[in-house]
């Protein structure tokens, strides 16, 4: 049976094949004689790297996934590196830009302030409900660093549910990619044509709030085994709906947590090779942030969590963050401030506005920069000499998405830090060469471990997702680097070894989810760690 559906901005022009459905097997005579599977892998991926640019090679690759879901997620997990630059950061971030006008089908789907009294309707249009078992929403307002994209946003919620498939074996019908469309401020779009959302200007919040409310509450009626994955929303509201809906559902907000995770991971690591070459305690690191959007201060609030363990107490964890917005250094005495920025404002600091990165990095003298500002080139020549000079090993992650907004290039920081750096970036650079040796960058990107949080939560049925739980994905990765990695001074293991991080991962979080009572799967609770290991291994899908 084909299910069709109609998208609520098709006039019932457009016809929708939602889930990849196994080609059917052709009558002899209506294929080449010769088509033989281990060829045409060689053939798809000849054709993939014929095209130059990325945005068409992602177009390549999404036709394929409907053409032949099995040969497209077979290709991404044989060629991680190369491919999942094209299917999320940076390619993913083009094709939103371009998403109105590189349309090609219908994927996913889309919930409408139209929809508003009628969600409840529209979800049961989905042709998998009961297959459901983990969903990215977005409502496209801030997508990576590009800003408000609107519905232009809906690549995001399939690229990284393509990663959920390929990096932690979730069955590709499990999977529902949603964008809410509420409208754009998006000057250029509401001008273009060809856009694909609703042409008005962004709802006020309160009817957002009422809209999130309902969407929220039908979709746990609709699909009661789904995991929800926020991911982003402007950094207002996603504070605001992680705050209202993390009690009452099982979510975890992506950018807020899922970053804070990742970073946590990769400087527990990186903290450790700068405390080597310095003979700085670990406890005595101190770390500043340039942005105190949604991403750096979830980043701060999950860095907390580094110090305590060094066994500092909340107030000293929380002295050891600085935070700089776009109006410099923030203090207590500046004046008013964002509710979410309060908690890391300095009260040490009373003197006048701090603007220049090099004065607050002279000031506070830092162990680790990390750039979560959208702020392409902030990590200039000087920031950078100025942190090599106050450390050997200086720790830098410019982690804004994507490439073109990262705060430096790697190529830059090794050579102003003269090879020293300790380097993550939110998007993927090339390693360099440098004085005879090769240097790698880490990849400081919530993709390490959102896949092994959603399995994790998927196969214990959690009811709602903790502080800890995130914690515990975080503490997995960390530790999931080989000698041989250690040994190269990576802060992270190679992306290739996802399937086995992501194993480790959903174990740690099935652990503490029985912890903390929230897991309703209590079978998995008797099982020994190996057992566990192995059963989630053998839950994972296989192209
Ligand atoms: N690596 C990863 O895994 C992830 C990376 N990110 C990236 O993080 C970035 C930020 O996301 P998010 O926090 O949601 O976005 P926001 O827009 O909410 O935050 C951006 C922050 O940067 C600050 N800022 C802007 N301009 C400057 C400037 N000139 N100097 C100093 N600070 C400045 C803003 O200041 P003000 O508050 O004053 O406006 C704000 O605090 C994005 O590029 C995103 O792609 C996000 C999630 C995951
Ligand atoms: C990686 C990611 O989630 C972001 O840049 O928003
Ligand atoms: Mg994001």
């Amino acid at each position: 049976m084909t299910i069709v559906l109609t998208p609520y901005w098709s006039n019932g022009v457009q016809k929708l094949k939602v889930a990849p459905q196994p080609p059917p097997k052709p009558a002899r005579g209506l294929t080449p004689p010769v088509l033989d599977e281990s060829i045409h892998y060689r053939r798809c991926l000849a054709q993939l790297r014929s095209k130059d640019k990325g945005i068409e090679k992602y177009i390549y690759l999404s036709q394929l996934k409907d053409a032949d879901a099995n040969m497209f997620y077979k290709l991404c997990l044989n060629h991680m590196s190369e491919i999942t630059p094209l299917i999320y950061t940076p390619t993913v971030g083009d094709a939103c830009q371009q998403y109105s006008h590189i349309y090609r089908r219908p994927e996913g789907l889309y919930i409408s302030i139209k929809d508003k009294g009628n969600v409840g309707k529209v979800l049961r249009n989905w042709p998998k409900i009961d297959d459901a078992r983990i969903s990215v929403v977005t409502d496209g307002s801030r997508i990576l660093g590009l800003g408000d994209l609107g519905v232009n946003g809906m690549p995001i919620s399939i690229g990284k549910l393509s990663l959920y498939i390929a990096g932690a074996g979730i069955r590709p019908s499990a999977t529902i990619p949603i964008c809410i469309d509420v409208g754009t401020d998006n000057k250029e779009f509401l001008e273009d044509p060809l856009y694909l959302g609703l042409r008005q200007p962004r709802i006020p919040q309160a009817e957002m709030h009422e809209l999130m409310e309902e969407f929220m509450h039908e979709m746990s009626v609709v699909f009661p085994h789904l995991i929800i994955q926020f991911e982003d929303f402007s950094t207002d509201k996603a504070f605001a709906f992680l705050k209202a809906f993390r009690d009452k559902y099982p979510l975890f907000n992506d950018d807020i947590q899922g970053t804070g995770a990742v970073v946590l991971s990769g400087f527990l690591n990186a903290a450790k090779i700068s405390s080597a070459a310095s003979g700085r305690p670990l406890k005595d690191h101190k770390i500043l942030f340039l942005g105190a959007g949604s991403a750096g201060v979830g980043v701060g609030m999950q860095l907390m969590s580094f110090f305590k363990l060094q066994g500092l107490s909340e107030q000293e964890a929380r002295e050891r963050i600085y935070l700089v917005d776009s109006q410099g250094l923030i203090f207590d005495s500046r004046g008013p401030m964002a509710e979410h920025k309060k908690f890391f404002s300095r009260k040490d600091y009373n003197g006048p506005p701090m603007k220049d990165l090099v004065d607050i990095i002279d000031y506070v003298k830092p162990t680790a920069l990390l750039g979560l500002s959208t702020i392409k080139g902030a990590f200039n020549q000087p920031v950078i000499e100025t942190m090599s000079a106050l450390n050997p090993r200086p720790i830098i992650f410019p982690l804004s998405n994507p490439v073109r907004l990262s705060e430096c290039e790697f190529h830059e920081a090794v050579e102003w830090s003269k090879g020293m750096v300790i380097f993550a970036s939110g998007s993927p650079f090339p390693q360099q060469e440098f004085n005879g040796h090769t240097l790698y960058p880490g990849q400081g990107n919530n993709m390490y471990v959102f896949p092994g949080i959603g399995l994790g939560s998927i196969l214990a049925r959690v009811s709602s997702i903790t502080d800890s739980m995130i914690e515990a994905a975080s503490l997995g990765l960390a530790n999931s680097l080989t000698e041989e990695e250690h040994s190269l001074d990576l802060v992270y293991p190679r992306i290739e070894r996802i399937r086995e991080i992501s194993a480790g991962i959903a174990l740690a979080v099935i652990r503490e989810a029985q912890k903390n009572g929230v897991d309703r799967s209590i079978d998995l609770r008797k099982m020994s760690d190996a057992a566990l290991l192995s059963f989630i291994k053998s839950k994972m899908w296989n192209p």
